[in-house]
């Protein structure tokens, strides 16, 4: 059995907001497979992107990483930092929140690469793309000739520290060599950038939005990441393109054998793309497992909620939210101890006023799931009569403040007393 690269343990991010604290994501665990390609899905707001962005240590104020541990198998790094932090190291997994932040940064890049939703956040506007892929180049050839630099960096060397922090704040001509200009133009034309020395020497905005993420996938691939994030790559870009930068990925994942996490809000990219998934519910997974249990074996009415929307696997942008009623409000005073779901739940019972533990469930070693439904059989006598929560028990959750978020046609409050989608089953071919 493949070993885990990834072990994130009881993950709690919270943010501190003048309407109070967030639950973004609570006590979450997360194993991830050396080798394999896990997604996440869920609706917007239910904590994907914070679990993304927790373990590549990128919460920023008012956010915070509250509890938990996100613990990297990397047996180079445990051996460079178990003498002077033995409490980091297990095996040959390193605590990442317990080793000095200038460890943990150095891996961002070299061991862990994201790519986001928005290419343009990548990029600096006034640096070519060839120049700031050749900068990517340039620190990971740092990273890989001198293994031993992180060391040197936190614990002595003056100028190199110096060096380092000249070189990758401001990057410049002078610092890159003519390899790594070279090996730039080899990734533009490994993502499929026709002309690659041309564009090499283009501005950001002379891009394309699907050639822009091209470019931003071979940023995150200079490094030669063992594990790359790619946190809804697709979701920009029209359908033509969103199959053929998912088929790149695919395709490189393949020829590198780097460890993928994808986030998507689309169960036809899952299908198409993992090996295994986690289902995002109010900042827990509330079901997993491989393909076969979540698709064919599924407990949790969520994610059967979320089957019976899967937008055609050719408009793998197409926003999934045709469940009735809110995503939950994630505000700690309003989410209660019961299962966070239940509002939504057409099997709604008594017992799900109590918040449910992750049960085994009854697919694959990996299958399980937060609902009482994988222990006890549905009774219609337990169920919690229609209206039991009240229309304003539990207000809606406030979507993060991410543009793509507010498309006109998206679910909104209104949509709340419409039935589930009548496009139930439309499309939703699976591979
Ligand atoms: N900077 C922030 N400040 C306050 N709250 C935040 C911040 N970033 C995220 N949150 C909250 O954390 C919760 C989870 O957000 P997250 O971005 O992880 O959702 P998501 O599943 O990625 O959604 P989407 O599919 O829309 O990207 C949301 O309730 C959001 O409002
Ligand atoms: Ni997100």
């Amino acid at each position: 059995m493949p070993e885990d690269i990834i072990r994130v343990t009881g993950l709690s991010t919270r943010y501190f907001t003048e309407q109070g604290q967030v639950n973004a994501v609570d006590d979450l665990d997360l194993r991830i497979e050396r080798g394999e390609v896990f997604g996440i899905v869920g609706e917007s707001g239910s904590g994907k992107s914070v679990t993304a962005r927790s373990i590549m240590d990128l919460i920023d104020s008012p956010g915070e990483i509250v509890a938990g541990t996100i613990e990297f198998n990397d047996a180079d790094l445990a051996d460079r930092v178990r003498e002077d932090h033995p409490e980091a190291v297990d095996g040959n997994f390193v605590d990442l929140q317990a080793i000095p932040d200038r460890i943990r940064r150095s891996l961002r890049g070299t061991s862990f690469s994201m790519i986001f939703q928005d290419p343009e956040s990548s990029f600096n506007p006034s640096l070519t793309v060839g120049e700031q892929l050749a900068e990517a180049v340039e620190v990971q050839r740092r990273a890989s000739a001198n293994p031993r630099s992180t060391r040197a960096r936190t614990e002595s060397s003056e100028y190199s520290l110096g060096n380092f922090v000249l070189s990758t704040v401001l990057p410049s001509q002078k610092y890159v060599t003519e390899e790594s200009r070279e090996r730039a133009v080899e990734l533009l034309e490994l993502v499929g950038i026709p002309d690659p020395v041309e564009r090499a020497d283009e501005y950001p905005h002379e891009y394309s939005g699907g050639m822009l993420q091209r470019a931003m996938i071979a940023q995150a691939l200079a490094g030669e990441p063992d594990v790359l994030i790619a946190d809804e790559p697709t979701t920009a870009l029209d359908v033509t393109i969103q199959a053929q930068v998912l088929d790149l990925l695919d395709e490189l994942q393949e020829e590198t054998g780097m460890t993928i996490l994808l986030i998507t809000h689309n169960l036809g990219v899952i299908a198409r793309m993992c090996d295994r998934v986690g289902v995002m519910y109010a900042g827990e997974i509330v079901e997993r497992g491989t393909l076969a249990d979540v698709f064919d074996d599924h407990v949790h009415p969520y994610t059967e909620g979320l089957l019976g929307s899967i937008p055609d696997l050719e408009d793998a942008g197409g926003r999934l939210d045709p469940i009735p009623g809110n995503v939950p409000s994630l505000l700690d005073h309003e989410m209660g101890d019961r299962c966070h779901f239940a509002d939504r739940c057409p099997k709604a019972m008594e017992d799900c006023l109590e918040h449910p533990p992750e049960y085994d469930a009854a697919g694959s070693e990996y299958h399980a799931a937060r609902c009482v439904l994988a222990e006890t059989a549905y009774d219609e006598s337990r169920a919690l009569p229609d209206g039991y929560f009240g229309e304003d028990e539990r207000p809606a959750g406030d979507k993060h403040a991410d543009p793509e978020d507010a498309e006109p046609g998206e679910a909104t409050a209104d949509d709340r007393t419409q039935p589930a989608a009548d496009d139930a089953g439309t499309g939703g071919e699976l591979r």
